[in-house]
């Protein structure tokens, strides 16, 4: 059991990141090192959708909504009742985004989960529960909430609404919406989850204090105690943590590793206020994720970069190519670039008047734009993803779609660009995935077997040179976090299809891999996932087992 440390040590304070009166978590007295762990803590609640096959699921949806029976092929005897989708009414969701009605489905499902639990709440959770952040709804000016917290209170009202629409009779959550106090509760309770909720809908009592940086120095990692019925998360110093220092994490996933301007449309669609970090605050910054290729010594054609200067490898030969740093304030319109290899600055400004100038501009437009939609593509609010047909033909589009955004990314933003990584990663993920199943299938002919042999040799090479291409990324970013916190499965998955290659190359090749994650492993990674990396470390050592030499002869029989 991870030890839970000494609590005086931490103290909920006045945070840096606002003048409003906000709280964040400190190491009021006592430094930490990297890897230590800060806090272990179990959930005040969780407000979980039910989205995983199980008993509270089944429960949860006979006691809120009308349920919604499965077509009958795919019913399983146990869960008739089991809603597979919950369906808002036409009227409530007119003229909303794809991303509005998934955010109200979200906000619904909480509430009766909420509905669900309150009754078996002590007094002393609920006093904890309702003491967390959220916005004010105290006034009907809104004074002292920001633009983003009023979208919140917008949405929040509309769920409620819903929820008043859409809640069977006689339930816990029909109850709790008809009654004016009770709606005041749950619209409160929907601020507080739309602020500080985790993964899966958990609500700490101090870790959901924690304030967000873009470039934090602690990280939330699942419990390394494992029993089944233990729900902890222990916050862990991600690098050594001065006594006094601020405690911040990420609440971005792996968009920690995006530019700024996707970083805060993250934020703002997700938690509803604009980043006030140091990595974002900045005015003159040079954080590499938020540089574009520059549009004067980047040579193109129309929107596009020339050939030679897409992957271009910066110092080599007479490639003198570089990217651009923001400066001048972050807001679009403000917004320049400035090249250190040619010290020219491209603004953004539409009025600029000479016919070059205009091009310029426009160029860094263009990938705005590409990211942009980069970033619909990879959160499914793509065209692509709303047209897309069913079944196989259903992956085969996307397959396709992220080929085409991928090669979208490169020759705009350029190979370095944080968009162009992360097509590339789901390009290897998806690779990755398929190797496993190709490999064992292997073996029944000869002649096709060389042909899927080399197809998937091609498919390792790419996935090593492209996950290569994102560790030398995120190293250069020089965050307080180890790249393996993004990298860590994409570089265990190409070390354990090397392995499955079973030659004693391939097997001493994963070792290289999997040394660039075997610290942050163990720091940060479970028991379960550390006898991974161990096993995929010394698997060159039993490579004369049975194992070894049954792949030997599979690829033999392949050559
Ligand atoms: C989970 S709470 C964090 C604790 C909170 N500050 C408090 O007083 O309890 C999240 C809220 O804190 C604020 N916040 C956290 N990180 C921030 C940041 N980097 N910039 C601006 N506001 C931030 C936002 O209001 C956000 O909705």
């Amino acid at each position: 059991m991870t030890e839970v440390r000494d609590l005086s040590s931490l103290k909920v304070a006045a945070a840096a990141i606002d003048s409003s009166c906000q709280f964040g978590l400190f190491a009021s007295s006592k430094a930490y090192k990297k890897g230590d762990a800060i806090l272990s803590e179990s959930p005040l609640i969780i407000l979980k959708h039910p989205s995983e096959p199980d008993k509270v699921r089944s429960q949860f949806d006979k006691s809120c909504f009308a349920a919604k029976k499965k077509p009958s092929n795919d019913q399983d005897e146990n869960d008739d009742n089991i809603i597979t989708d919950l369906t808002l009414p036409a009227s409530s969701t007119k003229d909303l985004t794809a991303h509005h009605i998934k955010k109200l489905k979200g906000l619904a499902l909480a509430a009766a989960s909420y509905a669900m639990h309150r009754p078996n709440l002590t007094d002393e959770t609920k006093e904890k529960l309702f003491q967390l952040y959220h916005p004010s709804t105290n006034n009907n000016q809104g004074d002292g909430v920001s633009d983003d917290e009023k979208s919140a209170l917008k949405l929040v009202n509309q769920a409620l609404k819903i929820c008043q629409k859409i809640a069977a009779p006689d339930t816990s959550l029909n109850r709790l919406v008809q009654d004016a106090k009770g709606a005041d509760e749950l619209i409160n309770l929907l601020l507080i989850y739309s602020c500080n909720a985790f993964e899966g809908g958990r609500i700490y009592h101090r870790l959901s204090r924690a304030n967000h940086s873009c470039n934090p120095n602690a990280i939330v990692c699942g419990s390394s105690s494992g029993g089944d019925d233990d729900d902890v998360s222990v916050l862990k110093a991600a690098c050594d943590i001065a006594e006094g220092e601020e405690i911040t994490i990420s609440y971005l996933g792996s968009y920690l590793y995006a530019g700024y301007p996707t970083r805060q449309r993250v934020l703002k669609d997700s938690k509803y206020f604009t980043c006030q970090c140091d990595r974002c605050s900045s005015t003159v910054h040079s954080d590499l994720a938020s540089c574009l290729p520059c549009p004067v010594c980047h040579p193109r054609t129309g929107r596009y970069l020339d050939e030679d200067v897409m992957f271009d490898e910066g110092d080599e030969g007479d490639l003198t190519v570089s990217y651009a740093t923001p400066k001048n304030g972050m807001i679009a319109e403000e917004r320049s670039i400035e090249c250190k290899g040619c010290n020219k600055i491209t603004s953004f400004n539409p009025n600029e008047q000479s016919m070059r100038k205009k091009k310029e501009a426009a160029c860094v437009n263009y990938m705005n734009k590409a990211e942009e939609k980069v970033y619909d593509r990879l959160e499914g609010n793509d065209s692509v993803t709303s047209n897309g047909s069913d079944g196989d033909k259903n992956l085969d589009v996307e397959k396709e779609a992220n080929e085409q955004f991928y090669e979208m990314a490169t020759s705009i933003c350029g190979a370095k660009h944080w968009t162009t990584h992360f097509m590339n990663l789901s390009l290897i993920e998806e690779s990755l995935a398929n190797f496993q199943s190709t490999f064992m299938s292997m073996g029944q002919n000869a002649a096709e077997d060389a042909e899927t042999m080399e197809e998937l040799l091609t498919g390792i090479a790419e996935a090593a040179d492209g996950i290569e291409r994102a560790w030398m990324y995120a190293s250069g970013l020089n965050l307080k976090t180890d790249p393996s916190q993004w990298l860590f499965d994409y570089t265990v998955g190409l070390a354990r299809a090397l392995v499955s290659l079973g030659d004693a190359k391939s097997q001493q090749y994963a070792v290289q891999w999997i040394s660039k994650v075997e610290d942050y492993a163990e720091a940060f990674e479970s028991d379960g996932m550390q006898k991974v990396v161990s096993s995929l470390k010394n698997a060159w050592k039993r490579h004369t087992s049975s194992e070894g030499e049954e792949s030997d002869k599979k690829r033999q029989k392949v050559a």
